[in-house]
């Protein structure tokens, strides 16, 4: 794909949101500024709302705390996970921009093999700018890249590619492991640095991790609910699964791509594996029913919007994991919650928006 001649991170300067989940601090923007200073910041501030988060000077953001929650979204609040990463999702439904993208507060900058600083929202944006290609693989990854194509083969009637809906970065130092393989490999980092993007082909599920990760709201983001976590759920840790597995069913009902490589970032902190392995037990043997679920799941041909599609999902997940365990009945209403909420939020240009400081 020839590059313009403006750098593609200038185009969608005012088309892109980016959403921090923090029950920390934001002081890991510092290493960003360069990069993120441009941007609007969403920041979802997770735990005590009377805790007060300093922004470093000079971004322009909006604030919302667990009050503000409550506020904009009234009972419809019940569906936004609370003590968990999850509540994220907040940011995706009050932004009225075409992309976002999501960073975890302890991730920085990560260097390329050459020792230059990775600018992972610019390689996000090129991802998301460029089609991909589900339907049939192509062997030297993306083709749309600067010095590669297609190859000897691939059918050109497929060449044109498809809208990219998510594209999901990867990272170096501390891996986005599960409990039990953090609890066995402690030391374990990941230094390899694989220089590709690759589309996710059609028909094949992922373990979307949110802590790198930017997607085309306008395309998927009625789907990108990351799942009732944290407190008073049985389960943490799994809401980027959730988001991921069912996003990846409907954006292949819809004929859009995942792409998954490039950019990395550096993920700093490794979470308490004893805590993980409390929040993720139940997951890691129900994924073993939710997996053959979500590689069944099949869309009507009516379902013709995003909405449509997750609506239908849930009713699927009442339907058939509800008798996993109750948690689904309630995982499932929360997906319509949330739909329901995107709707009030999304349709009526309600903006809750406030330039540099707390939400109205
Ligand atoms: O209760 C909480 C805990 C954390 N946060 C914020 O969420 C991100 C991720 O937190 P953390 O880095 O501690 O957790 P990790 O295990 O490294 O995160 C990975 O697991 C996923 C959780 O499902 C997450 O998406 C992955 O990155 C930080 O910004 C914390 O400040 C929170 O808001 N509330
Ligand atoms: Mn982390």
């Amino acid at each position: 794909m020839a590059e313009t001649s403006a750098s593609p991170t200038l185009l969608l300067k005012d088309e892109l949101d980016i959403v921090i989940p923090t029950i920390r601090n934001l002081d890991f923007l510092e290493m960003w500024r360069p990069f993120f200073q441009p941007y609007h910041l969403i920041i979802v501030q997770d735990g005590d709302p009377s805790k007060i988060i300093k922004v470093p000077g000079g971004f322009d953001y909006e604030l919302y705390n667990r009050n503000d929650i409550t506020r904009i979204l009234g009972p419809k609040a019940s569906c936004i996970s609370f003590k968990d990463s999850a509540c994220r999702c907040f940011g995706y439904l009050v932004s009225k921009k075409k992309y976002i993208f999501t960073i975890d507060d302890d991730c920085f900058v990560a260097k390329d093999p050459s020792g230059k600083e990775i600018n992972a929202l610019q390689q996000h944006i090129k991802n998301l700018l460029a089609p991909s290609t589900p339907f049939f693989f192509n062997t030297l990854y993306d083709p749309y890249r600067e010095g590669t194509d297609f190859v000897r083969g691939y059918p050109f009637s497929l060449r044109e590619g498809v809208p990219t809906a998510v594209s999901h970065g990867l990272w170096l130092n501390i891996p986005d492991y599960d409990a039990p393989t953090q609890l066995v490999k402690p030391l374990e980092k990941n230094t390899r640095f694989v220089d590709a993007v690759m589309t996710i082909p059609k028909g094949t599920l992922f373990p979307m991790c949110g802590m790198n990760l930017a997607f085309n709201r306008e395309l998927i983001g009625p789907a990108m609910y990351f799942g009732l976590m944290g407190d008073g759920q049985p389960i943490g840790r799994y809401d980027d699964m959730w988001a991921g597995w069912c996003t990846k069913v409907i954006c292949d009902h819809m004929g859009w791509g995942v792409k998954t490589g490039l950019p990395y970032i550096w993920h700093s902190k490794a979470s308490n594996p004893f805590v993980n392995l409390k929040k993720e037990y139940k997951g890691i043997y129900w994924q073993e029913e939710l997996i053959p679920f979500f590689q069944s799941a099949i869309l009507p041909k009516d379902c013709t919007t995003v909405q449509k599609c997750y609506i239908e999902l849930s009713k699927q997940v009442r339907a058939k994991l509800g008798k996993v365990d109750e948690y689904f009945i309630k995982l499932a209403d929360a997906m319509v919650t949330w739909v329901e909420a995107w709707d009030e939020l999304n349709q009526t240009g309600k903006s809750s928006e406030v330039p540099n400081g707390a939400a109205k």
